[in-house]
């Protein structure tokens, strides 16, 4: 049975649809940033100030990897990054998984994570007009590897039942 990945920017809603799709759905869903704090035994804040980026990457990867080959079907939430480090973007495609990204404006973007950024270790220590700036530029570096999923569900204005019915309809 397939996995199904979603992908896309910090904020998009990753963490929040999967664990409603599973709702939906009854599929099992993990979301790979708890999977890291699970296996490391703290926090992604605390990994990122301890141990730096390259190693969070690392982490990120290797979990990511035994997720995928772990035979029962369910559904992951990536973090931001993931899709972009480690050549993870090539592991989106395949046989028994499909991979969505849950593509956000900027705006959307912005509005949800100026008030939910303390958790987040890139974007934690900015100010609005520098968040603003730095999601801009960073969600168009990042396009190319999230333009990678073999699905794009566009989640402007949409509740998170409305994501949850697209996705549905998508996989039928
Ligand atoms: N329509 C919506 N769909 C998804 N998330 C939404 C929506 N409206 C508000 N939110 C909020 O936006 C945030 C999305 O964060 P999260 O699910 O952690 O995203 P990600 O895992 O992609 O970073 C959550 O605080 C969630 O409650
Ligand atoms: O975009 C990124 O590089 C990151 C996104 C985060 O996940 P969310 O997208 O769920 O916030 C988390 O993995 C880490 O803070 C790095
Ligand atoms: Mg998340």
């Amino acid at each position: 049975m397939r996995k199904i990945i979603l992908l896309g920017y910090m904020g998009c809603g990753k963490s929040t649809i999967a664990e409603n799709l599973s709702k939906i759905t009854q599929i099992p869903f993990v979301d790979l940033d708890k999977m890291i704090e699970n296996k490391a035994n703290t926090t992604i804040s605390t990994i990122f100030k301890e141990h730096g980026e390259v190693y969070f990457r690392k982490l990120e990867h290797q979990v990511f990897v035994e997720l995928l080959h772990d035979t029962e079907p369910m559904i992951i939430g990536l973090g931001g990054g993931t899709p972009c480090y480690a050549n993870n973007h090539e592991l989106l495609k395949g046989e028994d998984r499909v991979s969505i990204y849950l593509k956000a404006s900027i705006d959307t973007l912005f509005n949800r994570l100026a008030a939910n950024k303390s958790k987040r270790p890139l974007i934690a220590q900015m100010n609005d007009d520098e968040l603003k700036e730095f999601i801009a530029k960073h969600l168009f570096d990042r396009s190319y590897f999230y333009n990678q999923a073999q699905f794009k569900v566009a989640v402007d204005g949409k509740t998170i039942e409305q994501t949850v019915a697209d996705i549905v309809a998508l996989l039928a």
